[in-house]
């Protein structure tokens, strides 16, 4: 079988939300293929922290099963945490059904979780091996849904301000154009992770630079890179500058960016400058999509997907792109 549910981006492309429905209840959540626990605000959480969020009652679910001695404890790269304890229950996302999926209650939320109140919870979609539930680690919800897949795939379409999709089982070849270019995924880390050394920019030589490891992430809402390819991009904007206050790189909102080239396992793959313009500071400041990282792995997040539909295929760990 396959299951399609749409993904509705928050104001400025910050996060895209998916319905889920989990025993009967549905939800909106942030599908995250940066991470590997499915939790769920309900209505364990306190009230100050569950306000103006949708709560799953697991009191009402007559398929819920409590996991006793099962807990859970994420930490992200944003510093936000979650905890809680665990239980499953039948997962249907778009009409693919698991019926035992691990469900985390989460029974304490860092202070952006409680105030982000669009997101009731996050869909781990990274390999099962990074799950934290303790003391026996669950799998995610793909991995347990795979077998019963039409094909053991599921693809991200992001778009910019406009409702997009998940698909889980198939690759829809009217949702992007050209031919996908497929790249192998070193899953050692537990990330969607491939070899990224090469990017040009516009349509520039191709150069060496990058980190040369980077994982694909819904999860992230930038493209987070290293220096030598950040710096090389932005010395082509005039009225580039690395702004303090605001946490990164600035551009004007008027600058005609130029695309980025990015190597994803071996293969080049473009992100639009449209899609590096980000969110309005103030007046003629924008936010630059694309900021550094100093890190070994770089984060191809939202920004590179809304120029690149990307099918994550778990059963011969491939990862494949193309413009859309
Ligand atoms: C099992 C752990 C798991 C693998 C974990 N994975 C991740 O952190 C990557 C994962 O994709 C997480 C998933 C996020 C978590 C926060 C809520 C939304 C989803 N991504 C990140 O943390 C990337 C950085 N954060 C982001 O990109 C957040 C995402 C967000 C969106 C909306 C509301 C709130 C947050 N957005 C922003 O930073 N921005 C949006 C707003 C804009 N004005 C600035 C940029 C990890 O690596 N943790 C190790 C870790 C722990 N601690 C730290 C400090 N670093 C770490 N890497």
């Amino acid at each position: 079988g396959i299951g399609i549910v749409t993904n509705t981006p928050t104001s400025g492309d910050v996060e895209f939300l998916s319905p889920v429905s989990i025993g009967g209840q549905t939800l909106n959540m942030d599908f995250d293929t940066g991470s590997s626990d499915l939790w769920v605000f309900n209505t364990g959480l306190s009230a100050a922290q569950s306000a103006g969020h949708t709560l799953f009652d697991a009191t009402k679910s007559t398929t819920f099963k409590k996991l006793t001695g099962q807990t859970f404890s994420v930490s992200y790269g944003d510093g936000s945490s979650v905890s809680g304890t665990v239980g499953t229950d039948v997962v249907n996302i778009g009409g693919a059904q698991v019926n035992a999926q691990a469900v985390e209650l989460a029974t304490k939320v860092s202070s952006s979780f409680v105030q982000d109140t669009a997101s009731n919870g996050l869909v781990g979609l990274a390999f099962s091996k990074l799950n934290t539930v303790q003391p026996t680690q669950q799998k995610t919800f793909f991995d347990n849904v795979q077998a019963s897949l039409a094909s053991p795939v599921f693809t991200a379409n992001l778009k910019h301000d406009a409702a997009g999709s998940y698909e889980f089982g198939a690759i829809d070849s009217t949702q992007f154009s050209g031919t996908m270019n497929f790249v192998n995924v070193e899953t050692t880390q537990g990330f969607w992770q491939f070899t990224s050394s090469k990017f040009a920019i516009g349509n520039g030589t191709v150069q060496t630079g990058g980190a040369g490891q980077a994982i694909a992430d819904t999860g992230t809402t930038l493209l987070l890179a290293n220096d030598n390819i950040v710096n090389a991009y932005y010395s082509t904007v005039t009225g580039a500058e690395n702004n303090q206050q605001v946490g990164g790189i600035t551009i004007p909102c008027d600058a005609d960016l130029p695309d980025l080239q990015l190597d994803v396992g071996g293969k080049m793959a473009t992100v639009k400058g449209t899609d590096i313009m980000f969110e309005q500071v103030q007046g003629n400041t924008c936010f630059g999509g694309l900021q550094a990282i100093d890190s070994d792995l770089m984060i191809f997040g939202d920004v590179f997907f809304k120029s690149n539909f990307v099918a994550f295929n778990i059963g011969d760990n491939t990862l494949g792109f193309a413009p859309h």
